[in-house]
C-alpha cells in the first residue's frame, strides 16, 4: 500500500484528466490534490513545505507494529447502585458481595484480531455501540476496569511492554485540556513533561513549533483554549490541540478516538489527510469513525467494521464495497460508502447470497426466510406480492442449492450475523484474517463460490497483477470509482447499472483497481522509505500472522473461555504507561508551574479574600478590643473571639479543598496513563500551588481580628496565633483533600464533610465542656479540639485576669485592675472560664497531634489518590 502511494507521487500532471462524477460529486479534485504530495498542503492556509510541516519519521528500525488477538470484553449488564450503602454492604455483607459478583456481564467484544501496521491508517468504523470504543482503549491499555478483557496485545511480535507503551499517543473523545491554558502553554508543559529529559529548553521548543506547525496551530498560538464562560480556540483547533498533545512524543502509534466528530467536513479533512501523512511517516495509527465522508474515506488504508462487537469486516478499505458485493450486499447506486457500511452493520440493507455465505450465515438466513414464508402465508398475500413472492421461491429453488437454504434477502439481526459468519468463516481459512489483498479477495471467491464458479475465478488469480496497466491516477481514479459506487470511471454505464449488477461490477473493478506492484520495479530508483516501509508492513503481517494463526481452524473455538473464541485470559501487560521523560524535580517544577497558570482566571481566589475581609471585619467589630479588658467576662468573649478564629478559615479551607482532586481527576488519569509523571509529583505541586493561598487566607483573617479583638500584644503571641491558625488550616484542608478524593463526587463528599465538620465543632471544647464520658473519646479525633486548646493556650499562658463586682465577671472592666475593688485576681483561669485544657500547661501535644493528623491525613490522601488512579 505505501508503494501504491509513492507510484502516486509524480502525478500532478494528471489533475487535468476528465474529473469522473457521481451524484454530482466532483470525484477527480480530491483524488489528485491527495495524490499528489506536494498539492495535499493547499488545505492548510498557513502550510509549510512538506518536509517541514511534519515531525521527523520514524526509522524502521524503531516502528511499532501493534497486534491484537482474540479481543474480548464484558460490561456489566446492570449497573452498580451508587453510594456509601452499598460499599458498606458489600465489605461486610457476603451475599452482597456473591450478588454482585455475580451480576450478568455483557459481551461487548467478540474476538476480535487486527493489526497496526507502520505507515497505515487503520479506521474503526461501526454504528453507535458496536465497541470502537472499547476496542481502542483496551489495546491501547487504558479500558477502565469496569470492563473485564482477555486476549493479547503485542508489539513488534513481544509482549507489549511498558516502555513500547510510552511510545503510543492516545486522543480521547472528549478534549480534555486546561482552559486557561494558551494553546502554546499546553503543548509548551506536555512537552516539558513528556520529552526526554536529555533535550534542552530549545529543542522542546522546536518540538512544539513543529507540533503547532504540523497542525496549523501556529496562528491560535497565544490563544486561550477557552470553555464554557471564557471563549477560546474553535472545536477542531482544541481537537488538533489534543493531537499535538500527543504528537509531541512523536509517537510510534497514534490512536484516536473520533477526532472528526464534530468537525466540519473540510477541517476533518484536513486532520485526516495531517494522520495519513503522519502514518507514511511510519507511524501506526488508529481512528475510530463515525460517517466520513467519500472524500474523508478515501484517506483510510485498512478498515475494521464493527458490527455489535464482531468483526465484519477487516481488511483494505477499498475493497470493502466488493467484499460486501461478493456477499450479496451490493451497494446501492449513489449511497456514500460510510453509509451502505453502517447500514450493513445495523443490518437496514437488504441482500445477501447463500450460495456464498458461511453455513451460520446461511442458517440465519434460512431461520429468516422461513419467518417471513410464514408470515406472509399468515397474511395472505395477494396480488402483486404473492407473485413476488413466487417468483423469489423460485429464486431459492435455483440458488440456494448450495447449502440447501431458501434464498430471501437478509435483513436485522440475521443479515448482521451473516456478515460475521462470513467474515469468521474467511478468517479462519486466512491467517491473520487480513482481508482484501488481491489474491486473498480471489481465495474467498474459491472459498465461498460454487465449484463452478472455482475454476474460473482460479484462473482470474493466474493473471498478472497490474497487468491492467493504466497510469497510477486512472488506477486511484478507479478506486475511488469502487468506493462510491461506480464500475466504469468512463460513467457511460454506470448510471443505467441495477444496484445488484453495480456492486459486481464494483467488486470486478476494485479487483482489477487495487494491484500490487512488481517489488522490482520499487527498486529501479533505489530502496525508498516507502518501499521499506511496505516490506517491514508485509515483513510484519507474514510474522504476526504465523504466530497467530499456527492452529488449526477452530482452535479459537476450541480455547473458548466464556464467550465464543474469548480465552477467558485477562490481557497481558496492560498496566499504566511508565514515567514520563522529565526528572522528578523537573516533574514538580513544571507541575506547579501549571497548577499556577491554570488557576490565572480563578476568581474563587479574590472572592476568598473579600469574603475573609468582610468576616473578619464584622468578627473584629463585634469582638472590639476585648481582649484589652483584663476581666473574666472578657476573657470569656475572648475564648469565643478565638474558637471563631480557628473555625471560619479551617471550614473555607476544608469545603474548598473538596473539589481539588475530582475538577483534576480525569485529566490526572489521562496524562498518567501517557506516563507524563507520577501521581506524588501532582499530589505534592498540587498542594504547593495552593499554599500560598492556603497561607494569606488565614494571615489576613488573623491580622484584622487579632488587632481589632485587641488579642495579647506581644509578637511571640501574634505569631504563634498565626502559626497556630495556619496549622489548622492546612489539618482542615488535608481532611477536605482527604473526603474529596475518597468520594471524587463532591456532592457528596459535601454532605460528609458537614457532618464531620459540625461534630468537630461540637466536640471542639466550647459549646459543650460536659461531653458524656462514654462519648467524650470523640474530642481527640477532632482537630478543632486541639486547635482551640493551643490557641488558649497562646493566649491565655501566665496571663492574670480580674474578677469583679457580685457576680464575679464584673462590668467596668476598662478600668479594672487589683486596686479597683472589689476586684480580684483569679488564681484558676481554667477552673473559672470551664476551658477545655489548662492555659499554662505546656502547647507541644497540641502541636505534636496536629503535626501528627497533618502528616497522617496527607499520606492518606496521596494514597487513595493512588489507589484511586490504579483501580480507574
Ligand atoms: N463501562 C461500561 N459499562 C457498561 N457498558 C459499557 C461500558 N463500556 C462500554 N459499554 C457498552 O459497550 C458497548 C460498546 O461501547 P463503545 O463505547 O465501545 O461503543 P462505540 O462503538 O465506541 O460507540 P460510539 O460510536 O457511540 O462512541 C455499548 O453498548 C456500551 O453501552
Amino acid at each position: 500500500m505505501a508503494a501504491d502511494r509513492q507510484q502516486e507521487e509524480p502525478v500532478a500532471h494528471h489533475s487535468s484528466s476528465t474529473p469522473a462524477t457521481a451524484n454530482g460529486q466532483q470525484l477527480g479534485d480530491p483524488m489528485i490534490k491527495l495524490a499528489a504530495g506536494s498539492d495535499v498542503h493547499q488545505f492548510d492556509m498557513e502550510a509549510p513545505p512538506k518536509h517541514k510541516m511534519l515531525l521527523e519519521d520514524i526509522p524502521p528500525s524503531q516502528q511499532l507494529n501493534l497486534r491484537f488477538e482474540r479481543i474480548c470484553a464484558y460490561v456489566n449488564t446492570d449497573y452498580d447502585t451508587p453510594g456509601m450503602v452499598t460499599r458498606l454492604k458489600r465489605t461486610f455483607d457476603k451475599t452482597a458481595r456473591a450478588e454482585a459478583e455475580a451480576k450478568q456481564k455483557k459481551q461487548i467484544l467478540f474476538s476480535v484480531t487486527g493489526e497496526m501496521v507502520p505507515g497505515e491508517m487503520l479506521a474503526l468504523m461501526g454504528p453507535s455501540g458496536s465497541g470502537k470504543t472499547s476496542l481502542l482503549s483496551i489495546i491501547s491499555g487504558r479500558a477502565p476496569k469496569a470492563v473485564t478483557t482477555s486476549g493479547k496485545v503485542t508489539s513488534n511480535g513481544s509482549r507489549f511492554t511498558k516502555a513500547a507503551k510510552r511510545r503510543v499517543g492516545f486522543v480521547l473523545q472528549d478534549d480534555l485540556l486546561y482552559e486557561s491554558l494558551t494553546v502554546w502553554e499546553t503543548l509548551g508543559y506536555a512537552a516539558a513533561l513528556r520529552l526526554p529529559r536529555g533535550m534542552s529548553a530549545a529543542q522542546r521548543a522546536e518540538r512544539v513549533e513543529a507540533v503547532l506547525l504540523a497542525l496549523g496551530l501556529s496562528k491560535c498560538r497565544h490563544t486561550i483554549i477557552g470553555g464554557f464562560f471564557r471563549r477560546g480556540i474553535s472545536g477542531g483547533e482544541r481537537k488538533r490541540v489534543s493531537i499535538g498533545h500527543e504528537l509531541l512524543i512523536n509517537p510510534a502509534i497514534l490512536m484516536l478516538d473520533e477526532p472528526t466528530s464534530g468537525l466540519d467536513s473540510t477541517t476533518a479533512l484536513h486532520l485526516l489527510v495531517t494522520l495519513r501523512q503522519l502514518a507514511q511517516g511510519g507511524r501506526a495509527i488508529a481512528t475510530t469513525i463515525h460517517q466520513p465522508s467519500s472524500r474523508l474515506y478515501l484517506q483510510l488504508d485498512t478498515l475494521m467494521l464493527l458490527a455489535e462487537g464482531h468483526v465484519a469486516y477487516y481488511g483494505k478499505a477499498d475493497q470493502v464495497v466488493s467484499w460486501f458485493a461478493g456477499l450479496g450486499f451490493a451497494m446501492p447506486y449513489g449511497v456514500n460508502v460510510a453509509d451502505f457500511l453502517l447500514d450493513l452493520a445495523q443490518g437496514e440493507v437488504e441482500g445477501g447470497d447463500f450460495s456464498r455465505l458461511a453455513p451460520a450465515a446461511a442458517a440465519a438466513g434460512q431461520q429468516q426466510a422461513l419467518y417471513k414464508q410464514q408470515q406472509a402465508l399468515a397474511a395472505g398475500e395477494e396480488g402483486e406480492d404473492a407473485q413476488q413472492h413466487d417468483r423469489q421461491a423460485k429464486h431459492q429453488q435455483q440458488q440456494g442449492t448450495a447449502h440447501g437454504v431458501p434464498a430471501a434477502p437478509l435483513s436485522g439481526p440475521a443479515a448482521i450475523q451473516a456478515l460475521y459468519s462470513s467474515y469468521e468463516t474467511y478468517k479462519r481459512k486466512h491467517p491473520g484474517g487480513f482481508a482484501g489483498e488481491p489474491q486473498q479477495l480471489a481465495d474467498l471467491q474459491l472459498a465461498l463460490e460454487p465449484p463452478a464458479a472455482k475454476k474460473a475465478a482460479a484462473g482470474d488469480g493466474k493473471r498478472r497483477l497490474g497487468g491492467g496497466g493504466g497510469s497510477l491516477i486512472e488506477r486511484s481514479l478507479h478506486k475511488a470509482g469502487s468506493f462510491l459506487g461506480l464500475a466504469d470511471m468512463g460513467g457511460d454505464k454506470a448510471g443505467a447499472e441495477s444496484p445488484k449488477q453495480h456492486g459486481k461490477a464494483a467488486a470486478a473493478a476494485a479487483g482489477d483497481s487495487d494491484e500490487l506492484s512488481d517489488p522490482a520495479d520499487e527498486e529501479e530508483g533505489g530502496e525508498s522509505p516507502e518501499f521499506r516501509r511496505s516490506i517491514t508492513r508485509i515483513w510484519s503481517r507474514s510474522r504476526s500472522s504465523s504466530s497467530l494463526w499456527a492452529g488449526a481452524p477452530g482452535d479459537i473455538e476450541a480455547a473458548a473461555g466464556a464467550g465464543k473464541g474469548c480465552s477467558g485470559q485477562l490481557v497481558a501487560g496492560m498496566g499504566l504507561a511508565d514515567r514520563g521523560g522529565a526528572s522528578y524535580s523537573t516533574q514538580l517544577r513544571v507541575l506547579l508551574q501549571r497548577h499556577i497558570k491554570v488557576k490565572r482566571f480563578e476568581s474563587l481566589s479574590s472572592q476568598r479574600f473579600l469574603q475573609g475581609v468582610i468576616v473578619a471585619l464584622i468578627t473584629g467589630m463585634f469582638w472590639w478590643q476585648r481582649g484589652r479588658g483584663g476581666s473574666l467576662l472578657a476573657a470569656s468573649d475572648v475564648v469565643g473571639l478565638l474558637f471563631f478564629e480557628l473555625l471560619f478559615p479551617a471550614f473555607t479551607a476544608l469545603f474548598t479543598s473538596l473539589f481539588t482532586f475530582p475538577n483534576d481527576y480525569r485529566m490526572l488519569l489521562k496524562e498518567r496513563a501517557s506516563g507524563m509523571y507520577r501521581v506524588s509529583a501532582f499530589y505534592v505541586s498540587s498542594a504547593l500551588s495552593d499554599l500560598p493561598m492556603d497561607c494569606a487566607l488565614p494571615a489576613l483573617f488573623v491580622v484584622i481580628i487579632y488587632f481589632m479583638g485587641g488579642l495579647r500584644l506581644t509578637a511571640a503571641a501574634f505569631l504563634s496565633n498565626l502559626a497556630a491558625l495556619v496549622l489548622n488550616v492546612l489539618v482542615a484542608q488535608s481532611m477536605g483533600l482527604l473526603l474529596g478524593v475518597a468520594f471524587m463526587n463532591p456532592k457528596t463528599a459535601q454532605t460528609v464533610a458537614s457532618i464531620i465538620m459540625l461534630g468537630f465543632m461540637l466536640v471542639g471544647g466550647y459549646y459543650v465542656r460536659g461531653i458524656p464520658a462514654w462519648i467524650s473519646w470523640i474530642r481527640y479525633l477532632s482537630f478543632v479540639y486541639w486547635g482551640f486548646n493551643l490557641l488558649l493556650k497562646i493566649e491565655f499562658a501566665g496571663a492574670t485576669y480580674y474578677s469583679c463586682g457580685a457576680s464575679g465577671l464584673g462590668s467596668g472592666e476598662a478600668a479594672a485592675g487589683p486596686a479597683a475593688a472589689p476586684c480580684h485576681s483569679v488564681p484558676d483561669l481554667q477552673a473559672a472560664l470551664q476551658l477545655p485544657t489548662d492555659p499554662n500547661a505546656s502547647p507541644a501535644l497540641e502541636l505534636g497531634v496536629l503535626f501528627g493528623m497533618l502528616v497522617a491525613l496527607r499520606l492518606l490522601v496521596y494514597y487513595t489518590l493512588r489507589q484511586k488512579t490504579k483501580a480507574a
